[in-house]
């Protein structure tokens, strides 16, 4: 799937995450793919995404596919298990907004820029096809959610959610700003599920294992 394209940008968070990758694309299997790990957070994220696009346009070498990627929390309440992977039809900014008496009002709702980024459709098929990813909103955020009382603030606003993770919103901000815009795919594998802060639960090498595997069956 991934072969279609001539240069292809992953962004990771951390080290970790990164290695899962290159596990699966190693040994010259995807010379047309270069990993980075752009550090936890939008920002961090977009920084990162940002500096890799414009320093492949001044090399004449630019990218045409930007993948976000690492362990997220799933929606547990929406079928999204520890151990699933999760392709993101919708990229959200779920905590990008304002505070106001009648609830919480999203960047778009205040008339400052979008609040989502929709990856190709097609492309999120062939993806959750190639990979047997489930498919749906992932939100970024901030703050990794730590109460049941949060996830559901954000189920109610975000039904369909699908996974949490901190990272998509920023490198797909960063991808969509840069000349004509570079499409964004977001691949995430469960570590968690969203809700109360228990960090003993977390499953994260059993999820870097789940995102080698969906990347061996991206690469050609
Ligand atoms: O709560 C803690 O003590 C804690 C310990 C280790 C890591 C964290 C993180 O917040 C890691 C954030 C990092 O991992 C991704 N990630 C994984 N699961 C989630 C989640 O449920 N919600 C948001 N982000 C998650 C994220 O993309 C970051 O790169 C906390």
């Amino acid at each position: 799937m991934l072969g279609t394209y001539r240069r292809v940008l992953v962004v990771a968070a951390v080290p970790a995450e990164r290695e899962a990758v290159l596990a699966a694309t190693g040994g010259g299997r995807a010379p047309h793919l270069d990993v980075l790990a752009g550090g936890v957070g939008p920002a961090a994220a977009a920084a990162a995404t940002a500096t890799a696009l414009v320093t492949a346009a001044h090399q004449s070498n630019p990218y045409d596919l930007v993948i976000v990627t690492g362990i997220s929390g799933g929606f547990a309440a929406n079928g999204i298990d520890v151990g699933d992977t999760v392709v993101a039809d919708r990229i959200v900014a779920a905590d990008l907004g304002a505070e106001t008496p009648d609830g919480f009002a999203s960047v778009s709702l205040l008339g400052f820029g979008t609040a989502e980024h929709l990856p190709p459709p097609e492309l999120v098929r062939e993806a959750a096809e190639a990979t047997g990813a489930r498919t749906g909103p992932v939100l970024s955020v901030s703050t990794t959610t730590g109460s049941q009382h949060r996830a559901e603030q954000l189920l109610a606003r975000h039904p369909g959610a699908a996974a949490e993770a901190m990272e998509g919103f920023g490198v797909a901000e960063a991808a969509t700003a840069h000349g004509e815009g570079v499409p964004v795919l977001e691949l995430r594998a469960v570590s968690n599920a969203v809700g109360p802060r228990d960090r003993a639960a977390w499953r994260i090498p059993e999820a870097l294992a789940a995102l080698t595997t969906a990347f061996g069956k991206l690469v050609p």
